[in-house]
């Protein structure tokens, strides 16, 4: 197996939360001890619903923030003790691609500026080579090298995710976050700007952990996927069999509601996410599980596997109309898991 360029062990991080008059009440539990590796080379999603700490753990990794507890491993060294300066030095191996390219790039600076500024600030090339740099990186990412003078307002979103892309590669990162790169922009051009960015994981050798909601994005770039659900990992596993064998019931339902597979009636993921202020004992996502037994309630159940793991206290006994299935990720195997649930749902009255 190759060696992790990344890995995460035991992360936790916690937000305070204030009552009006500023006294602390609590904390949200954004991500609550989520360990996972990312081999060199390869692609990893991490999904989940919106507010389920996706792109905490994504700012964590990068020690954009600061974690509570855990380790944050980059090629075996520990990012958490690294000096403020020795991490300044270290940036230029991780990247981070933001949803937004409005916000993301300085409109006071040409493209060009954007550009070279990292390329400037980690001594990547002599000044009088940084031009041709920067038009070698534009071209890269599909943009003529002659805009490299324009303003950020002069460009599409699709275009500045473009430059945003090219800056983020001036540094010749190890490693680059993408926290939902392609959400902000055009459908239309949404499909662009994922051909490239696989295009330049696969001809960089790149290590990507890509962050999203939207899993026909991620069955298409990722060789894993984690599951996330209220701060904690619930299913990872190769993609294929993430999507052809989901194992934990979450994972079932956000599958079922692919969006262009036939699922976009159903009724699956029932009820409001709890609050991460005060989440459910035990398992965290008994409260919406048409499968939750008392169990469920009282322990938390370990992500287990080899290579696929999932935590669920019945992952070898849910029904077999979804379990054991082999790795078909077509529409026949959608249509399946919507019967499936339907079928659930009707009988979680009976089960109640
Ligand atoms: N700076 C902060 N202060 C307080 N709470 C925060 C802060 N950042 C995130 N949170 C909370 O932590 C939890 C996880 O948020 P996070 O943004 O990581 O989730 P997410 O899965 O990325 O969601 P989204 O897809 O909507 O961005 C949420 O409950 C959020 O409200």
């Amino acid at each position: 197996m190759t060696a992790p360029l990344l890995e995460l062990r035991d992360l936790a991080k916690g937000f305070p939360v204030r009552d009006a008059i500023g006294r602390r009440r609590g904390a949200v539990r954004a991500v609550d001890g989520v360990s996972l590796s990312v081999p060199k080379g390869s692609v990893l999603a991490i999904v989940g619903e919106s507010g389920c700490g996706k792109s905490t753990l994504g700012r964590l990794a990068l020690r954009l923030i600061e974690a509570d507890a855990g380790e944050i491993l980059l090629e075996g060294e520990d990012l958490r003790g690294l000096s403020a300066r020795a991490l300044r030095a270290r940036r230029r191996d991780m990247q981070l691609i933001f949803q937004d390219p409005f916000a993301s790039l300085d409109p006071r600076m040409t493209v060009e500026q954007a550009v070279a500024e990292p390329l400037r600030l980690h001594g990547i090339v002599p000044r009088a080579q940084e031009a041709q740099r920067v038009a070698e990186l534009l071209s890269r990412v599909g943009l003529r090298p002659e805009l490299a003078r324009r303003w950020p307002h002069e460009f599409s979103g699709g275009q500045r995710q473009r430059i945003a892309i090219a800056r983020a590669l001036a540094s010749q990162p190890k490693l680059i976050i993408g926290d939902e790169p392609v959400s902000a922009l055009d459908v239309s051009v949404q499909a662009q700007v994922v051909n490239l960015l696989q295009d330049l994981i696969r001809e960089l050798g790149l290590t990507f952990v890509l962050i999203s909601h939207d899993l026909g994005v991620v069955r298409h770039i990722a060789d894993r996927v984690a599951v996330m659900y209220l701060g904690r990992i619930v299913e990872e596993g190769p993609t294929r069999q993430v999507f052809g064998n989901p194992r934990h019931p979450y994972t079932r339902a956000l599958l079922a509601a692919v969006p262009g597979q036939g699922h976009a009636n159903a009724p699956l993921l029932e009820g409001d996410i709890p609050s991460p202020i005060n989440p459910p004992s035990g398992c965290r996502f008994r409260t919406r599980c048409p499968y939750a037994q008392a169990l469920c309630a009282e322990q938390v159940p370990p992500l287990e596997g080899a290579s696929h793991l999932a935590a669920c206290h019945f992952q070898n006994s849910l029904p077999p109309a979804v379990a054991g299935q082999d790795a078909d990720t077509g529409g026949e195997r959608l249509r399946r898991l919507q019967a499936y649930f339907t079928d659930q749902t009707q009988k979680t009255g009976e089960l109640a």
